[in-house]
């Protein structure tokens, strides 16, 4: 379980946009206050009723704003929060609390849910007062299917809150479980029946199955002491494939022999301008010698010139800032496809003649003679000035020269400061145990951890961890 703050990033911008969203369209702005939205008939009376979400890729924040939008144009107060935003008196004082839980990682709560989980799901509360509706939403094809969403409806129960309807499980964006969480919603809310408007994904969320060909890969870190990581060049049959910086390829994994079709997911390391999509893909080896699923078919098993189906996904958690806001990378491994895209975005803006504030990039591998993943690339970004400063760390090199990316922050804490004293944003990319974790407490040193949670809130720290 990862360590957080209150605000995941990418929820917190979810958010933050469904605020603006209801506070433009649905209620006199004298009206809202502290996050409590009231309808503009005035119809309702009391306390307003929570909508928690714990989301990681935004597609459970999205259910959670419709469902607040809906709620409120029949008149329902409601209050809209990730749920880390939720502390244990504010809980116990709550009498409606509706939940949408998304799951990640192998069963995992998401950023903006993990907090909670630590703090207040090891052991009973007191929330006998509490009504609640919970969906839990995750996908079929993880062995811990809704594991978080499962373990947060057993610990409300243990807790002696009573359950408004029994749990819904969705299945991604199933629209029959959307329906029914509607339906329910109302009924919970004493609404008339909500127009159950279909919860199809937002626009681009993931395209349509496409068809692209291998046509490059190497490795880029022979000798290395990690194992392989390839560059994986791929190209589109058809034309018309978009997605922007921060955005995910789904990959389809035919069905063979004993196993089912799946789909394993990658982070877009270019952008469609180049013709292509780059990825870089670690193999996986497991315990006992077999490759991964996902990445022995795609570094060993297909064949260059194969073709294979792909998904983009939009991923507006870690789309990238505003050219003109410094930007602080910090990654490991094949994190730096993701952080790599967000400094091609940057390229891309300076040749269409806007300003572009610079970068800092601290990426950690393992071996400094081997694992330079785009060196080339990396320091023509510096050249350029768009890089200005590049900061590298490696786990396995003699001595004291041994350090993890996290090791790299508290030595420039002065520099640190300065940057998100000038408005930088901070962007982690890679692995989500050991990495991103011990990079999120190293922050918390530097900048203070309500001041990182601010960050999250206001979308100006965010992850794509793994
Ligand atoms: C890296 C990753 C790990 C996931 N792990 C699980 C899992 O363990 N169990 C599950 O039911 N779903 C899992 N999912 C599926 C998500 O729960 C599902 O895609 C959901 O729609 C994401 O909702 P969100 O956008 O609110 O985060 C995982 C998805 C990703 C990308």
């Amino acid at each position: 379980m990862n360590a957080w703050t209150p605000d995941a990033a990418r929820s917190a911008w979810a958010a933050l946009a469904v605020a603006l969203w209801l506070a433009l369209w649905l209620i006199p702005w004298r009206q809202r206050r502290h996050g409590h939205i009231r309808p503009s008939g005035g119809g309702a009376q009391g306390e307003p009723i929570l909508i928690a979400y714990a989301s990681q890729s935004g597609q459970g924040a999205q259910w959670a704003e419709r469902t607040a939008q809906q709620l409120a144009s029949q008149g329902c107060a409601v209050r809209l929060l990730p749920l880390n935003r939720l502390n244990g008196a504010q809980l116990q004082g709550a009498t409606r609390l509706l939940l949408v839980a998304s799951t990640t990682g192998e069963g995992d709560a998401p950023d903006n849910a993990a907090l909670f989980e630590s703090r207040l799901m090891h052991a009973p509360q007191q929330l006998q007062k509490l009504q609640y509706g919970l969906v839990a939403r995750g996908d079929r094809s993880y062995a811990r299917f809704c594991g978080f969403g499962r373990r947060l409806n057993d610990w409300l129960q243990a807790s002696g809150a009573g359950a408004a309807f029994a749990p819904l499980e969705a299945d991604n964006d199933d629209p029959q479980v959307w329906q029914a969480w509607l339906q329910n919603c109302a009924r919970f809310a004493g609404t008339s029946t909500l127009k159950g408007e279909a919860m199809t994904p937002a626009p681009g969320a993931l395209s349509a199955p496409q068809a692209w060909r291998l046509q490059q890969r190497h490795v880029l870190n022979a000798g290395s002491p990690g194992a392989p990581v390839h560059h994986l060049v791929l190209q589109p049959l058809d034309a018309g494939a978009h997605w922007q910086a921060g955005d995910v390829v789904r990959i389809h994994l035919p069905a063979r022999e004993g196993q089912a079709a799946a789909w394993r997911e990658y982070s877009l390391a270019s952008l469609p301008h180049e013709g292509r999509a780059e990825l870089l893909v670690r193999e996986v080896h497991r315990p006992d010698g077999s490759a991964g699923r996902g990445s022995g078919w795609l570094c060993r098993e297909l064949a260059l010139g194969d073709t294979l189906t792909l998904q983009l996904r939009s991923n507006p958690g870690f789309h990238g800032p505003a050219a003109e806001r410094l930007l602080i990378l910090i990654g490991n491994g094949t994190g730096l496809a993701g952080l790599a895209a967000l400094l091609t975005a940057r390229e891309q803006a300076r040749h269409a003649g806007q300003a572009v504030a610079p970068a800092w990039l601290m990426f950690g591998e393992r071996s400094a003679s081997a694992d330079r993943h785009w060196d080339s690339r990396l320091q023509a970004w510096r050249t350029q000035g768009l890089l200005q400063q590049l900061d590298r760390a490696f786990s396995r090199e003699p001595g004291t020269a041994a350090r993890y990316v996290q090791d790299l922050i508290a030595p420039q804490a002065a520099m640190l400061r300065d940057w998100v004293g000038r408005g930088a944003a901070l962007y982690v990319c890679g692995q989500r145990q050991g990495m991103a974790q011990s990079v999120h407490r190293a922050l918390e040193a530097v900048l203070g951890e309500e001041a990182l949670a601010q960050l999250a809130a206001s979308g100006r720290y965010r992850r794509d961890v793994y």
